[in-house]
């Protein structure tokens, strides 16, 4: 049998809220939450606001403590691993790439920021890899000449996502990355991120509150509520037959958006 790439156990997240009769007290954003992520795979972890899912995805790519568990990437613990290694096998696309790039850096400077680890290669070389994750991404050589605000909202997407690509992760983590768009440009970048699966082996993990995208995209989901899971499976089977009362609000819900769009 595959071994996972990523082993969560019994992972939790409190954050500190203050203090009552001189107690220290903590809201907890994640409860102890288990799973397992295989290769190729795409896991999407879907919730109403606050349910935890930026939480987890700021834990995983380790821009967040967590109060305790177990990460394992690769079966090796993450806190084992330095920067680059984990730069390697996890990467994560956030929400609004107008924030998340900086601004005075060309598209070229913005995909060449991560190659600083490799220190070992030349210029010349990671130009190379530059031009040939634009590409990658359907963007062209020229593009990387512009600074993000010369280039459309789904460009500067196309450029998040071709960051995150420029160490050869394993896994990308997108948080509602998808969610700006509006639906056609959602449909390419969805595409995109699928094509690029197919040809790059990655897996995903996405934190969603679009279960459209969901639906198409992942293989297996958890649902969270106020960072507790309450029910997960294969992503076909529980759009079919939910059995949490608040799985099925969440899809009745989407049913109804997608209603009032037609
Ligand atoms: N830095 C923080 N300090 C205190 N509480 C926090 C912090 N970050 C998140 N929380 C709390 O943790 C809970 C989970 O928040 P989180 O942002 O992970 O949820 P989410 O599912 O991503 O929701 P949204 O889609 O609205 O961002 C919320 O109750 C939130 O208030």
């Amino acid at each position: 049998m595959t071994a996972p790439l990523l082993e969560v156990k019994e992972l939790s997240k409190r954050f500190p809220a203050g203090y009552r009769r001189f107690r220290k007290v903590y809201d907890t954003a994640l409860e102890p939450i288990s799973f397992e992520l295989y290769p190729n795979e795409t896991l999407a972890f879907v919730g109403e606001a606050g349910s935890g899912r930026t939480t987890l995805a700021r834990i995983l790519a380790g821009a967040e403590d967590r109060s305790s568990g177990e990460i394992l990437l690769e079966g090796k613990q993450l806190e084992m691993l330095d920067h680059k290694q984990r730069c390697s096998l996890i990467r994560m696309i956030f929400q609004d790439p107008t924030t998340s790039l900086n601004p005075r850096l060309r598209i070229r400077q913005l995909l060449e920021e991560p190659l600083k680890f490799n220190t070992n290669e030349s210029k010349e070389e990671r130009q190379k890899t530059v031009n040939r994750v634009l590409k990658k991404v359907g963007l062209l050589r020229e593009h990387g000449d512009f600074y993000p605000h010369m280039i459309s909202h789904g460009q500067r997407q196309r450029v998040a996502i071709a960051r995150a690509l420029m160490l050869s992760p394993k896994i990308i983590i997108s948080d509602e990355a998808l969610s700006g768009l509006d639906s056609s440009l959602r449909a390419q970048c969805v595409n995109l991120l699928l094509e690029l699966q197919q040809n790059l082996g990655l897996s995903y993990i996405l934190m969603s509150h679009d279960l459209g995208s969901v639906r198409h995209m992942s293989d297996r989901m958890i649902v969270l509520k106020r960072g507790k899971i309450v029910e997960q499976g294969r992503t076909m089977e529980v759009f079919a037959n939910p059995q949490h009362d608040y799985t099925k609000r969440l899809i009745d819900e989407q049913m109804l958006t997608i209603e009032r769009q037609v």
